[in-house]
């Protein structure tokens, strides 16, 4: 390392747009050498960011930047939970949404000259059964849609919208018991929805409310969902206004407690993670430094 900040550059191979920038190539031209030393390492496979992240942490490394789409942010900022080191982001992905919420730019120049100017600031994480999110995290038609996203070649907003609007007739709401801040509610749910940043990715805001530094997750409670209220919420959220009542609920809470007969599907940033019956949901408060600033 030299005597200047160190900043690591951990590149998905996988992730962005078919026609590729060469991101090494830009990060040679525009950081600022002057202040930072820099390593670029790639993935070999799913999960190598966060050991390559926590790998950079414990060596004293200033900044890990993910170069790639919310997968790759979640997990090298999964590396990064808890440490002095904080989490760049160089947006290669369909969504974007961390970076979106802190302002980065997207294109790749624009992203290291952010970096460039050296803010730092810290923001909250959540948890959905021991599984750390940034963004969002859902349980039942938002998952249900992350697990058919994920098979799917194609990507982008219009992609999200074809699919929520062919499988949103086919999907159907179940019965949860709910604790949320303490109450429990008996209740219907299509979708539950845990926002640390406001959107999903693509400027889809699940809840335009949510602040980043809280210590609060935001709870959207979709009860159930017919094609009527499904464009109400779809026009809502890309709107950045709340839904109304009859579409949607809106919660500000420490934890959330689920708890169904049904094995009922969860993701953490948009990547599908399984079934389960129970769920615990938290948040882990100024628990990721990163660089962007406080705003
Ligand atoms: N070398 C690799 N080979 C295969 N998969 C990888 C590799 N490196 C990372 N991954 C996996 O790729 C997944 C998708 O990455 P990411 O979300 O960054 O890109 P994307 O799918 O193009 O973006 P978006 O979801 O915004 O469309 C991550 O969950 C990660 O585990």
């Amino acid at each position: 390392m030299t005597k200047h900040p160190h900043i690591r550059f951990i590149i998905n191979p996988t992730s962005g747009p078919k026609s590729r920038v060469d991101v090494a190539a830009r990060i040679k031209l525009h950081l600022d050498h002057d202040k930072y030393g820099h390593d670029i390492v790639y993935t070999d496979y799913a999960g190598h960011a966060t050991e390559l992240a926590k790998q950079a942490a414990e060596g004293g490394c200033a900044v890990v930047v993910a170069v790639g789409g919310d997968g790759t942010v979640n997990e090298v900022a999964r590396g990064l939970l808890r440490t002095e080191t904080a989490l760049g982001i160089i947006p290669r992905g369909s969504g974007n949404g961390l970076a979106r919420h802190l302002q980065v730019p997207l294109s790749v120049d624009g992203a290291i000259r952010f970096i460039n100017q050296g803010h730092r600031s810290k923001i909250d994480s959540g948890n959905i059964n021991g599984h750390p999110f940034f963004t969002t995290a859902g349980i039942g038609f938002d998952a249900y849609i992350s697990s058919v996203f994920a098979g799917s070649k194609r990507r982008g907003l219009k992609t999200y919208v074809e699919l929520i609007l062919k499988e949103v007739r086919n999907y159907r709401h179940l019965p949860i018991k709910a604790t949320i801040n303490g109450k429990t509610i008996d209740t219907d749910m299509f979708v539950m929805a845990f926002a640390n940043a406001a959107q999903y990715g693509n400027n889809a805001y699940i809840a335009p409310m949510a602040n980043i530094r809280d210590g609060l997750l935001d709870v959207c409670l979709v009860r159930q969902l017919d094609m009527l209220k499904a464009l109400n919420l779809s026009y809502s959220m890309l709107a950045k206004k709340p839904a109304g009542a009859d579409s949607a609920e809106y919660f500000k809470a420490e934890k959330v407690e689920v708890i169904t007969d049904h094995h009922i599907m969860y993701h953490a940033d948009g990547e599908f993670i399984g079934k389960a019956s129970e769920f615990i949901v938290g948040m882990l408060p100024q628990s990721l430094h990163v660089v962007a600033p406080c705003v």
